[in-house]
């Protein structure tokens, strides 16, 4: 272990964020009867430029008048090379309820770009006198982006998560492709005549990973656009969990049930982690550093991962 220990993340659920339009909130109270443990309303892609103030206005009546439950409210504003981010910051901070717990920064590209919103939030939440800390979270989904993940990982107290934005990515790095994640078509390995098809997100999603585990940031996956193929969407739930990451979104109400699903530790999981736990702990006892755990070795760092697994089931038990 480095001198400099791994802060730990937030210690709240973020399994699945569901995302919806802030430009329908005929959605919102469904949002909030949702079984999804973060809700992202809307103001970027998924809002016309045309319909950009009313959304706004949408979502400021809703945090006064939807009763979000323990839901953790998430707003995406608008990228900083737009001319709408700064008054979705001003409109929300000022007119919108306490009840809003995070601003959600899309298309960051350096440490700047969250210095200039940590600032404006600081501003208004002292000129207005507002209670409760806002968060932030940060999508990664531009070539600028994973080339300084580090430095955006690190860039403000403030900062709780990260996602990985897989169409903006995408489409930032040239890829061939229109999918929004999964598995693409045309990136596969070839031998003796058959196809092995490989992972093109997950470079930049161990990059996330390993950025936000530095700083005590949650990794988040993104989209899975093809909300009619609920296989797809659980093979790279599966896969983001295997790698370290927290939770996953949700763009259509019928994911929210795969993601918690996959980011809930299975009660299998958790039994074989605390038999690793007893099983280290006789070893300890008997002045042992390693033992057998089903035929397998066991040592030290096996206790570290059996912990992550229990941690988060009581996260969610509690
Ligand atoms: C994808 C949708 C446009 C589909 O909407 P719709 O046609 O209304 O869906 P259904 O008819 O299948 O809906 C069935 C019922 O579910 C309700 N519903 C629909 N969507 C939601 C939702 N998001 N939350 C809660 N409830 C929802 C419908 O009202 C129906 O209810 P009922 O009639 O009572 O049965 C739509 O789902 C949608 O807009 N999704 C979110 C889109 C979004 O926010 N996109 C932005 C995030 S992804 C992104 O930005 C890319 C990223 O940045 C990157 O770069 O990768
Ligand atoms: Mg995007």
């Amino acid at each position: 272990m480095s001198f400099r220990l791994q802060p730990a993340a937030p210690a709240r659920p973020n399994r699945c964020q569901l995302f919806g339009p802030g430009s329908r909130p005929a959605l919102f109270e469904k949002m909030a009867a949702s079984a999804a443990d973060v809700i992202n309303l809307d103001l970027e892609d998924s809002v016309a430029p045309n319909d950009k103030a009313q959304a706004r206005r949408n979502i400021i009546d809703a945090s006064h008048s939807v009763d979000w439950g323990s839901k953790y409210l998430s707003v995406r504003i608008n990228g900083l090379d737009t001319p709408y981010w700064y008054r979705d910051v001003v409109e929300l901070l000022e007119d919108g309820s306490e009840r809003i717990d995070q601003i959600m920064i899309p298309k960051v590209g350096c440490a700047a770009d969250v210095y200039a919103v940590d600032a404006l939030v600081t501003a208004i939440e002292a000129a207005k006198g507002r209670q409760k800390r806002i968060s932030l979270e940060v999508i990664i989904e531009s070539a600028a982006g994973i080339a300084h993940v580090e430095e955006i990982a690190a860039s403000s107290p403030r900062l709780q998560a990260m996602s990985l934005g897989a169409a903006d990515f995408a489409a930032s790095m040239g890829m061939a492709t229109t999918g929004i994640g999964g598995t693409q078509d045309n990136y596969y390995m070839l031998r003796e005549g058959a196809k092995y098809w490989s992972d093109p997100w997950h470079w930049a999603q161990a990059a996330i990973v390993a950025a936000c585990r530095t700083h005590g940031i949650l990794p988040v996956d993104g989209p899975f656009g093809d909300f009619s193929d609920d296989e797809g969407f659980r093979a790279q739930a599966l896969r983001s969990a295997t790698l370290g990451m927290v939770g996953k979104w949700a763009i259509h109400p019928k994911q929210v049930a795969l993601a918690n699903e996959v980011f809930t530790p299975s009660e299998k999981a958790v039994t074989e982690a605390r038999e690793i736990l007893a099983a280290m702990e006789a070893a300890k006892a008997a002045g042992q550093g390693a033992a057998t755990y089903k035929g397998r070795l066991i040592d030290i760092a096996s206790m570290r991962q059996a912990e992550v697994i229990v941690r988060q089931a009581e996260l969610f038990a509690g």
